[in-house]
């Protein structure tokens, strides 16, 4: 499949392409979960960011199945002026483009330009509303939440709504059942709030996430995939493939980001995943070494390219 863009800023200000709205509190970890996944910053880096104070639009373009715009809001977003500079880190690879830049006629939002609920939800997109779950109570934030979700759904009723319930990390959860206990206390509340504002018919789903291991890429995978059209051909695809190869497992990774974008219909285990990003990283660091060079690049996926089949 080709790419029909010529070049990044066409495809920024596009309004067909699907979002993820990454929202929530101030110092939840919104821009950590960005950098840690799409531009490879290392998770003890994130201390040292500083708070986003404009929306910061980003593009991830790795393939022709991952490709969707990502925007950070500030902590304290209400109808906020979209920037134009997006902070540090524009340039810092393929995986994310750089901030908002065209000034396209009637297309994206441009600078100065008040941002509604119709210019952030009106096109596909998923809300994934980031909860520091190390910051008790969530009364506040769990009232957000619920303020976006009406405000979402009022536009866009097929807004694909994501709680992270993140920082689940540390000594404040060092066992499963500890994370588990929040997380069901954290569904319960919502799932009160919600009621409250008579919007029981909204689905959210929740994720235990952290930055410091795998847990958010395996959310951010699955958000990835509800917004992927082709992901029940590819399904079907990976169910030949392990019955005809008699695999127990499979997954179509992205191996730039390492989020997997179609997995069979077998259950998906945590140690399964962990090691075939082990393997790709193993792969990847083989290829450097010993990769083909394209033009100026080295080709960091080798002859693999950017996708793969691991069983
Ligand atoms: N323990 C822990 N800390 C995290 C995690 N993710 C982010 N943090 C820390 O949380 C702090 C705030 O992170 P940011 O990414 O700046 O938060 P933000 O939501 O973008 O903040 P604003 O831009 O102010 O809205 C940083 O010190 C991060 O290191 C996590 O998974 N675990």
């Amino acid at each position: 499949m080709a790419l029909e863009y010529t070049d990044e800023q066409q495809m920024l200000t596009d309004l067909t392409k699907p979002r993820i709205l990454l929202m929530g509190p101030r110092r939840s970890g919104k821009t950590s979960i960005l950098r840690v996944v799409f531009q490879k910053m290392p998770p003890h880096e994130t201390l040292f960011l500083e708070s986003t104070h404009a929306v910061d639009i980003r593009l991830a373009n790795n393939n022709p199945f991952l490709q969707f715009q990502i925007w950070d809001f500030p902590g304290d977003f209400f109808f906020y002026r979209v920037s134009r500079n997006g902070g540090e880190g524009g340039g810092g690879g393929r995986e994310l483009g750089g901030s908002m830049t065209q000034e396209g006629e009637g297309e994206g939002p441009k600078e100065g330009e008040l941002l509604d609920e119709v210019g952030v939800f009106g096109v596909p997109a998923a809300l994934v509303f980031v909860l520091d779950a190390q910051d008790e109570p969530y009364h506040e934030a769990l009232t957000r939440l619920v303020d976006l979700v009406a405000r979402g759904q009022s536009v866009n009723p097929s807004l694909h709504v994501v709680v992270f319930i993140h920082k689940v990390d540390g000594d404040l959860f060092l066992s499963d059942e500890h994370k588990v206990d929040c997380q069901r206390d954290v569904q319960h509340r919502i799932a009160q709030e919600l009621r409250d504002a008579s919007l029981e018919h909204v689905e959210v789903s929740c994720f235990l996430t952290s930055i410091y291991d795998h847990s958010i890429f395996e959310a951010f995978s699955k958000i990835v995939q509800r917004l992927t059209h082709q992901l029940p051909v590819m399904e079907n695809l990976l169910n030949y493939l392990i019955s005809a190869c008699k695999m127990e497992k499979s997954f179509l990774f992205d191996v730039v980001s390492r989020l997997y974008l179609a997995t069979d219909s077998n259950p998906v285990d945590m140690q399964t995943y962990e090691m075939c990003v082990d393997m790709i990283d193993v792969v990847v660091d083989v290829s450097c070494i010993y990769g083909y060079v394209v033009g100026e690049e080295r080709q960091a996926g080798g002859p693999l390219g950017r996708n793969m089949i691991f069983g």
